[in-house]
């Protein structure tokens, strides 16, 4: 069922900084903040050949990830994120064996303009996870 990787998550607490990291030390392409309200987060993209990855702020209150960051200050690996071709029929198949999709269990919209819905960290290994529907 789960296909690529799409991308690997970082919640940072400094977007800026982190974004110079990416850039100037590792040689990165990275791309522009954008606010996300609706997900209650900034992401900045960063392309890399196999896959990306997603700089993770907060935006506004009740962020989902603020809880993460207070935990981890010096942030850390939010989310991984697997595409799916079926995001209905995974939902299904994963409520099926147990596995808890979080929220109201309806897609969003996610960054790529695409639907995607989240699996509880407790139910994989303390990874939270995200499926994108391709
Ligand atoms: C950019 C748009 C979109 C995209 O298209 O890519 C996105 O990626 S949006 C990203 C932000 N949105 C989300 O993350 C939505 C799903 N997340 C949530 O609903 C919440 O973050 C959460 C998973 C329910 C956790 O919320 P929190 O307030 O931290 O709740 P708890 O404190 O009760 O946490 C429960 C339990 O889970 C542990 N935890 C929390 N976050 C993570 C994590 N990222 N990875 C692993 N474990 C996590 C937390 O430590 C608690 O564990 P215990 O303390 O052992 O109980
Ligand atoms: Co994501």
């Amino acid at each position: 069922m789960i296909g690529r990787l799409n991308h690997v998550a970082i919640a940072v607490p400094d977007l800026a900084r982190a974004m110079v990291q990416y850039r100037a030390a590792l040689g990165a392409e990275v791309g522009p903040p954008q606010d996300l309200p609706e997900h209650g987060v900034t992401v900045v993209f960063i392309t890399l050949p196999n896959t990306k990855i997603e700089l993770l702020h907060p935006l506004g209150a009740g962020s989902p990830i603020a809880g993460f960051l207070e935990k981890n200050p010096g942030g850390g690996i939010h989310h991984i994120c697997y595409e799916v071709e079926d995001l209905a029929a995974a939902r299904t198949h994963l409520q099926a064996e147990g596995a808890r999709v979080l929220g109201d269990g309806r897609p969003k919209i996610g960054a790529h303009g695409k639907p995607v819905l989240f699996l509880h960290p407790k139910d994989f290994n303390g990874c939270l996870i995200e499926l994108e529907e391709i």
